[in-house]
């Protein structure tokens, strides 16, 4: 009988359908198959254990605690030594848990751009084609344009019970005295140049995420009586008959066995084996089968089953800085409280306090220069935005948004509230790869970001500008009350760009001039970003869907070049990338894929 097992049930020896990844995109795929063939048989492997009850994922509150090392239920791949980030080894935290990264995300409600996927120029997957998808996934509470939101779908997005009122007039109001006006809605697929007070996968307290709005309402329910989930086991390889996936091998996941290692197990797939294990997860799963380029299969002792060069040779990622202000915001208005101690959070959650419900990032905004801002960043910026950007004028610069509280450890800081200001970049021309070194699981990996490294340094100068114009931002708050100085560039201390060591008393004036930075402080600044940039977790692309002579892994149907009955549905796929936090389109991808299995798998 179907339903959620730790170990797997005796006798399940052969299904119809295996997915393996029970993440954000693998939970769609196997609850839509399921709706659309209750006989067929349908197994999630998934390596993280179940998502219900875990306060860290329940409670928005506590989603910082999810990215702290350590972590039980977030992986964290660890990268080699990078010259472009100051040969720092970057580490990538993703989804280990049931429900993948929609279970430990920060929850932001962000939509890509229409022209992102028209850019992927995949017959089927153009935003028209798409926009079906993103209204199916989604019970949409925010206001805009009704067209392409969605208002009957399993994942309800709202703008949540609690915010700090304080900072998120503040933030939208300084942004609009820099001609950035507040929108009803930027995930229109269309806006930028707007803030929005954020959308949130948030429900009165609770977090929404794949597992629990998709599968778990399906488990038990009596109508998907063969619908399994296994938590806690780790895939290590498709199985293959000649060319034809039959199966996948797996391990008890030692992470929740005291560390001990059990018997690899097999199950047999009849008709299909669908990889769902993230951008991280599914090209080290395909190179451990023996799909990827023989070069690195060989040096890594794994037989070629197919030669795909494409397997996780072109890595993106958007990349992250993280800005921290002093403010004027009272103990309830950021988490800084809650995340030293200070407050008990299991008194909060005890009364159902609406505060455990917040995200603590409460304005959102889709951003970009101006062509002589642009013309400031140099001639090789300048040539790349006049050809990716002006012909694009719905494409992104920047998402600059607020976070509510010190990002990190504050332990021997300031006992005051603090205000910060994340910015990330989309669209990154720079690419990394991710690869497998031996066929154990357990082998480091060889992962490098590629952070920074594109030849021309047009990644670099977008955060240059994204810094600077946060700072503007942030400095027209009148909760503002000064930059706090360790978390930004060292200035030199008679620049206009130096940061105050203490915290202001006061706002600045309204009309406060722009800081002007001479060539010195852009130095430092790139070697500031060069020394602190890190993932914004938003990995893709490392599977990608195209021509396998352009380095694509799948087709168009999703189906791996050279073998048969292997699919991949998650943010592997994506040939382009998007301007937008990434869940959104991991849910699309699994809308999409579950409709394309239900059509193959017709009689
Ligand atoms: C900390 C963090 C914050 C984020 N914040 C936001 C946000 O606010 N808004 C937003 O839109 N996006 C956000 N994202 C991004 C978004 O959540 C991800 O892009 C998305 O969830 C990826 O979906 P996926 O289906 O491709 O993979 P995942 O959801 O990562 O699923 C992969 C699954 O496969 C499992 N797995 C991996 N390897 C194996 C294996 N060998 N065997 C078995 N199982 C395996 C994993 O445990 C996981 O459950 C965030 C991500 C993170 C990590």
């Amino acid at each position: 009988m179907g339903g959620l097992y730790k170990e797997l049930p005796e006798g399940l020896d052969e299904v119809d359908v295996i997915i393996a990844g029970g993440g954000t995109a693998g939970c769609v795929v196997a609850s839509r198959l399921s709706d659309a063939y209750p006989t067929l048989s349908i197994l999630i492997v998934e390596g993280g254990r179940d998502n219900r009850g875990l306060p860290n994922v329940t409670y928005p509150i506590l989603l910082l605690s999810n990215i702290l090392p350590g972590n039980t239920d977030t992986l964290f791949y660890e990268g080699i030594p990078e010259k472009a980030v100051g040969n720092r080894s970057l580490v990538v935290p993703s989804g280990g848990v049931l429900g993948g990264g929609s279970s430990i995300n920060l929850l932001t409600y962000s939509r890509a751009q229409a022209v992102d996927y028209d850019q992927w120029g995949v017959e089927g997957w153009f935003s028209k084609d798409l926009v079906p998808y993103l209204q199916r996934l989604e019970t949409y509470k925010g206001e805009g344009t009704p067209e392409t939101h969605g208002y009957s779908g399993p994942m309800l997005v709202t703008p949540g019970n609690y915010t700090a009122k304080a900072s998120e007039e503040a933030f939208i109001k300084a942004a609009a005295k820099l001609g950035y006006p507040e929108a009803r809605d930027i995930q229109d697929l269309e806006t930028i140049n707007a803030t929005q007070r954020n959308i949130r996968y948030v429900s009165g307290s609770k977090r929404q995420d794949a597992a629990s709005n998709y599968l778990h309402p399906r488990l038990g329910d009596g109508f998907h009586p063969n619908l399994y989930v296994l938590t806690q086991h780790q895939v290590i390889r498709v199985l293959f008959d000649g060319n034809k996936a039959s199966g996948v091998e797996f391990r008890p996941n030692p992470k929740f066995n005291n560390g001990v290692e059990r018997p690899v197990q097999r199950v047999s797939a009849k008709k299909l084996v669908v990889l769902s294990s993230g951008a991280l997860g599914t090209p080290l799963v395909l190179e451990r089968s023996g799909v990827g380029d023989p070069e690195i299969l060989g040096k890594a002792g794994v037989d070629v089953v197919a030669e795909v060069p494409g397997v996780g040779a072109e890595y993106q990622d958007h990349q992250l800085m993280t800005y921290a202000y002093y403010s004027s915001l009272l103990p309830n208005e950021t988490f800084d409280a809650i995340y030293s101690g200070r407050t008990n959070v299991d008194e909060l959650i005890k009364k159902d306090d609406p505060i455990i419900g917040w995200t603590a990032n409460d304005v959102c905004s889709k951003l970009r220069p101006s062509d002589e801002e642009a013309k400031a960043l140099g001639s090789a910026f300048e040539s790349a935005w006049n050809r990716d950007y002006k012909t694009n004028p719905t494409k992104p610069l920047a998402m600059i948004t607020s976070l509510n509280g010190f990002p990190g450890d504050s332990t021997g800081q300031l006992e005051v509230q603090y205000f910060s200001c994340s910015t990330f970049t989309p669209y990154p021309y720079s690419r990394g790869h991710l690869h497998i070194t031996s066929k154990d699981l357990d082998a480091s990996l060889d992962f490098a970001t590629g952070f920074f490294a594109d030849e021309d340094d047009i990644d670099i100068k977008k955060s240059v500008w994204s810094y600077k114009k946060q700072r503007e931002i942030i400095r027209r708050m009148d909760i503002y009350r000064g930059e706090f100085a360790p978390l930004h560039p060292a200035f030199a201390a008679d620049s206009d760009a130096a940061t105050p060591s203490e915290p202001l008393d006061g706002p600045l004036p309204d009309d406060v001039p722009d800081i002007v930075y001479t060539a010195e402080d852009d130095a430092v600044l790139e070697q500031w970003l060069r020394a602190h940039v890190g993932t914004t977790w938003h990995s893709l692309g490392t599977c990608k869907m195209a021509p396998k002579s352009e380095g694509g892994v799948v087709d168009s149907s999703l189906s791996v070049y050279g073998v048969e009955k292997l699919k991949i549905a998650d943010l592997s796929v994506p040939p382009g990338n998007v301007g937008a936090n990434t869940a959104n389109t991991a849910y699309m991808i699994g809308e999409k894929a579950a409709d394309i299995f239900i059509e193959e798998l017709k009689g």
